[in-house]
């Protein structure tokens, strides 16, 4: 059986779609997820998105980090979605439904409200998360945000100094996080502005993090270092973020269809039931 997919990216931070709401595609596990974004055997991506038909929402987008962990929630790939469904939308994800509408700048998507107690933020016990008490090395006392998926942000004086390949996969998968995290390293520039890099939980050190990017804004907000409304420039570029009064996050910023193609499910392990 072949199966088209769409190749995309938000700010290099790319993706490989398919769209299984017109047509039911074969199930996919943490396995096929992982061997469809191998950069050398597969098509190659960070993550895999799924789109479904959704009884809640106009559609369902699934989640598959490079890892073939299945999460809750990718920025810059519901930015993609958005691009390719052309019009405002509602979309259902493990972490809820949010909405992702065409703007002067590319997409907004309205990510939902941050959360901050610890039980959001799976850790192995109980601690402040506004300033939590541990440091590896000269990452110390980070703020921990759930934007849909777990985040952990640590501002420095200069993240391009920071040795992310050796420090990412330590905090990632530091035991005080049972359900893993997002590693974000950004230092403030104004009162509008952060420059950022995200190791990614599932997928590594990536150009542009969309949920990384809206944890890290709202950290900020949280510790008085910026206003509402903030610019938050990646490797892959910048993002637009505001915290709204009601609580809402909104993200604005550009997606990308790089090209379409097929391939054999059966040679990724995907069966048709
Ligand atoms: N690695 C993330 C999922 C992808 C998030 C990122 N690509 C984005 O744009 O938000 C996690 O495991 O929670």
């Amino acid at each position: 059986m072949r199966i088209d997919f769409t190749k995309m990216h938000g700010l290099g931070n790319d993706f490989v779609v398919l769209d299984g709401r017109a047509t039911a595609l074969p199930a996919i596990d943490a396995t096929s997820a992982a061997a469809l974004a191998d950069r050398h055997t597969g098509i190659g991506c960070d993550q895999l998105v799924v789109l479904e038909p959704s009884t809640f929402a106009d559609l369902r987008m699934r989640i598959f980090n490079a890892d073939g962990s299945e999460v809750e929630a990718c920025g810059n790939a519901t930015r993609a979605v958005g691009l390719l469904i052309g019009t405002a939308a509602s979309i259902e994800t493990l972490a809820g439904i949010i909405h992702a509408s065409p703007a002067e700048s590319g997409i907004t998507v309205e990510m939902g409200k941050p959360r901050f107690d610890w039980d959001v933020i799976p850790l192995a016990f109980a601690m402040d998360t506004q300033a939590m008490p541990v440091a590896w090395e000269e990452l110390a006392n980070p703020i921990a945000v759930n934007v849909g998926n777990p985040h952990a942000i640590f501002f420095v004086d200069d993240p391009y100094a920071i040795d992310m390949a050796r420090l990412g996969p330590l905090i990632e998968n530091d035991a005080i996080f049972p359900a893993r995290i997002n590693v974000n390293v950004a230092a403030v520039t104004a009162r509008d502005a952060i420059t950022l890099r995200v190791w990614e939980r599932g997928a590594g050190l990536t150009l542009a993090c969309g949920t990384g990017a809206c944890a890290t804004a709202i950290g900020a907000m949280k510790r008085g270092l910026v206003d509402r409304r903030v610019t938050v420039t990646l490797p892959g570029g910048p993002l637009e973020i505001c915290w709204r009064e009601d609580g809402e996050i909104l993200m604005t910023g550009p997606a990308t269809q790089s090209f379409r193609g097929s391939f054999d499910a059966a040679a990724y392990g995907m069966i048709s039931a």
